[in-house]
Order: C-alpha cells, then structure tokens, then sequence
C-alpha cells in the first residue's frame, strides 16, 4: 500500500501527565483506520495532532504527497447553526478561499452523495444526529480530501443512523480516501476497518485484522541491549515500534503469532531481553469490544 502519512515518535503530555509516548505508525492511501482506547485514553489528542491542529511535544509527522489535504470532524456537533447545509457549506468553502463555481459545483456533488438533495433548504438545527454528522463530513470534505479524519462519529447516533453513515464511510473508502476514526465499537464498522490501533497505556499499538479467520497473534513489548540481537528473530517477530531509551537499550514493540509464543520469549531471554509485556491481541479486542 502506498504512504502518504507517517507518524513518527510523536509524544504529548499535558502539564506533567503524558498522554501519547512514542507512537510511530503509517497511513496509507485507502486505508481504514480505527484508533481505540479507553476514555480519556488520547485518542481525541492523537487524532488532533494527526490533523495538526495540536502540536506535539516532540516526534514528526512526514506527509509522502505535497498537498496532502487533510479534513478533521470533530466529536461535538454544533446543535444551533442557523444555515441550511447549502448556506454551511458555501460559507465554509468560501472562508477557505475556494472559488465559486467550483464550490458550488462541489456541495451538489456532497448532498447527492450523502443523500441530503431533499434537505438542502432545511436550517441543520433542524436536522436529527445523524444529519448533522453527515453536514460535519461534508464540510471536512469541501476540498479534494485524501485523508478524512474522525473523532467519535457513531457516538449518540441510533443504529438507523450508524448504519447509514456506515453505507457512507463505506462509499468513501471505495473513492480511495484514507480514514482514520475513534470509536467504542469497532464491531460495527468491523468489515470496513483495515487497521486497528490501540492506545494503551500512552502507547499506540496496531492490532491485527479484526479477520477472525486469522491466526491468533499476541503484542510483545520487550528491551534488549542491541539492534543486532533481533537480527535471526526477525521471521517470528513482525516489529511494529522500536526506540533508543535513555539506558542504551532498545524498546520494540511486536506482534508474534500466539502459538510461537513460548519459543520467541525463550530465544529474547538467552539474548538477555527484558519482557515487559505480552498480551493476545484477540482477548484485547474483546476487552475493546465488551468495556466502551
Ligand atoms: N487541552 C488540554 N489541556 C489539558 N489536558 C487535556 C487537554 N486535552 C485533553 N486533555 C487531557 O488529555 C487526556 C486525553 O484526552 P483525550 O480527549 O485525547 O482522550 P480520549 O481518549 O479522546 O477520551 P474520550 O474517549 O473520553 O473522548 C485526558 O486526561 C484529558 O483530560
């Protein structure tokens, strides 16, 4: 798949508390992305860094395309806007400077493409949950969107509303945006996600496909004294994060398939690592899936 955005070691703390530590991913065009993690977790923060809205404390963000466009919804809708979304949308586009006809071209497009033709004159106050969400998108799509980036859309939507907005982030990603979304549950949008990323304890680990098909696999976070000493693991170890800590060792974070898992610790204990945590990967997911 080809890059067009990698997150590089980016860490943020608020006064003294660190919310995201070292978190190193890709994304890729067309993929699907969901971040979770428990409240209060970082997934907000994260995703606003991601849009650059927040600055991070350190780390870089290395966009692969020059004008990489990125569109950012936010978790709160505004309840009380006045226009109807074809006034919204055309004040939008036309604060980011784009020219007339090309944005009016763009927003009949958007209301045929989010079924909202028939809505185009009613004031978005007047518009249930689910509507007014589908406004946000389309604002955040105003411009030749590459990357769409969603904080909490299903939330408070009822499950006529979460499966048509699922219909249209499935019509999205076969346009060839790249998504990448929080959310409490993953299941629902369980045959559009590509990736899961987790974010716990101020690490942002990628669990596997949420395929149940697939070998189960467990996430392994150990340190070892030298780069060198992963070289013959490498077949059973697909390392995901790896950084320099200040005691000279590496940290690495990685997936293993489960049932290798007692001879990958056994050959990581003869070269002296230090495990400091192995998790399944599929007990997490159900975790992820039974408490938010
Ligand atoms: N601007 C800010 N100033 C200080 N602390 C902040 C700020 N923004 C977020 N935080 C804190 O950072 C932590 C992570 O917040 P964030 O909103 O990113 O989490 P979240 O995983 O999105 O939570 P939720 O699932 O509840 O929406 C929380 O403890 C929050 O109080």
């Amino acid at each position: 798949m080809n890059t067009i955005m990698e997150i590089q070691n980016i860490s943020k703390q608020y006064r003294d508390k660190k919310i995201i530590e070292n978190a190193t991913f890709s994304i890729c065009a067309n993929q699907f992305i969901a971040l979770v993690g428990k409240n209060g977790s970082g997934k907000s923060t994260l995703l606003k860094i991601i849009a650059e809205l927040v600055d991070a404390d350190s780390g870089s963000i290395v966009k692969h395309r020059q004008s990489l466009k990125i569109g950012y919804v936010p978790e709160v809708t505004p309840s009380h806007i006045l226009f109807t979304p074809e006034e919204y949308l055309y004040h939008m586009g036309s604060i980011r400077g784009m020219a007339k006809k090309q944005l009016q071209q763009k927003i009949n497009n958007l209301l045929e493409l989010f079924h909202l033709q028939e809505a185009r004159n009613i004031r978005i106050n007047n518009f249930s949950k689910g509507m007014k969400q589908k406004v946000m998108i389309m604002q955040a799509m105003l411009e030749d969107t590459d990357l769409l980036i969603l904080d909490e859309p299903l939330s408070g939507l009822d499950p006529k509303a979460q499966s048509d907005l699922e219909e249209t982030l499935s019509i999205l990603k076969d346009r060839g945006l790249s998504i990448v979304l929080t959310c409490h549950e993953t299941k629902l949008l369980q045959h559009l996600v590509d990736t899961v990323l987790v974010i716990q304890n101020n690490k942002v680990i990628q669990a596997e496909s949420l395929n149940k098909n697939d070998t189960p696999k467990t996430n392994l976070i150990f340190e070892i004294s030298s780069e060198k000493l992963l070289d013959n693991l490498s077949p059973s170890l697909k390392i995901q994060q790896q950084r320099l800590l200040n005691n000279g060792c590496h940290e690495v974070i990685a997936v293993i398939k489960t049932e290798d898992t007692d001879q990958v610790l056994l050959n990581l204990l003869h070269k002296k690592a230090s495990i400091k945590q192995v998790m399944p990967i599929n007990q997490k997911e159900e975790q992820f899936y039974t408490h938010f």
